[in-house]
């Protein structure tokens, strides 16, 4: 006989764990992303995405404590607002009453072991939605964009934020940001997850409708990837990593596992996130809830591919059922 076999060699279950090796999802391999409202007792649902809902921050906080006491590790929070203005520029990203700067006080002290990562962005805010300031014209200003986005960083780090993760897009934010974290002594507390490798994608689509930041007008792709690009993606990487990002993400997940895998070779020493976005999440729920397949064993099986692409941290809409399947084991 030659060639390989493999029976022996995965007869076990502890043998096929071996063999899966890197690939484990626990805990500290996921972070929640959470969309805050502005009420602070409110509870909405999400039509495009069953089961993710939009949490004032009163409840939030008693629905994570469970999770915590499961061992959830960290959260991504994003801000989305009905009452306060809208305007040219996202005031109201980091005035006083965003719900964001309002709960992120209240959740380091209740949990003080959570890491909190707030998304850094314009288009929640903005009356265009879009994710920079425009022009007269609808071009966007790159210079006034990534000031503004500079500052809504610092008002989250000096609310409390141990992570800022802009989304936005725009040149060169990633300098600006760690200049100004680096200015008003917060270099060492704050750390950057840049959103580096973002593509215009089709699967942003209920984010849009859950953080109501779908653009008013034209669309993300003068400054989101173009899908097809493999160069572009590296050298956007690159210069994030060259301007100070500490942490790097891949968005979304499924359509681009190659680039992840690039991604992790280009900068192995870079923790590595791999966003699963709204639209992943509705594709495998709405499969799952018309019989086509079993939730759990796709769901890790798109995990398990994450984590085998090179990502180390999966941010999903999954954890509070991936904590529930994991504390089952
Ligand atoms: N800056 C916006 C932002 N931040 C995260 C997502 C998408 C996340 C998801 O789909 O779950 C988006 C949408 C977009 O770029 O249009």
């Amino acid at each position: 006989m030659s060639g390989i076999q493999f029976h022996s060699s995965i007869s076990h279950a502890a043998l096929r764990e071996w063999a899966e090796s890197g690939t484990e999802i626990g805990p500290a391999n996921l972070m929640y992303p959470i969309f805050v409202v502005e009420n602070d007792d409110a509870v909405e649902e999400i039509p495009s995405m069953p089961g993710v809902k939009r949490y004032g921050g009163n409840i939030l906080l008693d629905v994570l404590a469970p999770l915590v006491a499961k061992g959830l590790k960290s959260i991504l929070l994003f801000g989305v607002i009905d009452k306060l203005p809208k305007d040219s520029t996202g005031s109201s990203a980091d005035s006083s009453q965003n719900p964001i700067i309002r709960l992120l006080p209240r959740i380091r002290s209740r949990f003080p072991d959570l890491l909190v990562a707030c998304d850094v962005c314009l288009c929640p805010y903005t009356d265009h939605g879009h994710c920079g300031i425009l022009r007269e014209d609808g071009t966007i200003e790159n210079e006034a964009s990534i000031e503004r986005l500079a500052k809504i960083s610092l008002a989250y780090a000096k609310a409390g934020a141990n992570v800022v993760a802009p989304s936005d897009m725009m040149d060169n934010r990633i300098r600006a940001i760690k200049d100004i974290l680096r200015r008003e002594g917060l270099q060492e507390k704050v750390s950057v997850l840049s959103y580096a490798v973002k593509f215009a994608s089709g699967f942003y689509g209920p984010f849009r409708d859950a953080a109501k930041s779908a653009p008013a007008f034209g669309d993300r792709s003068c400054y989101q990837l173009p899908p097809g690009s493999r160069g572009l993606a590296s050298r956007a990487a690159a210069r994030d990593v060259e301007e100070g990002a500490d942490m790097l993400m891949v968005k979304p997940g499924l359509a681009y596992l190659d680039i992840i895998r690039d991604t992790k070779n280009q900068f192995p020493n870079h923790p590595l996130f791999v966003y699963q976005v709204s639209g992943e999440y509705a594709m495998i729920h709405w499969a799952a809830e018309k019989g086509a397949l079993d939730l759990r064993r796709a769901l890790f099986e798109v995990l398990k591919s994450f984590r085998r692409a090179g990502a180390d941290v999966i941010i999903t809409y999954f954890v509070p059922r991936i904590l529930e399947e994991i504390s089952k084991k």
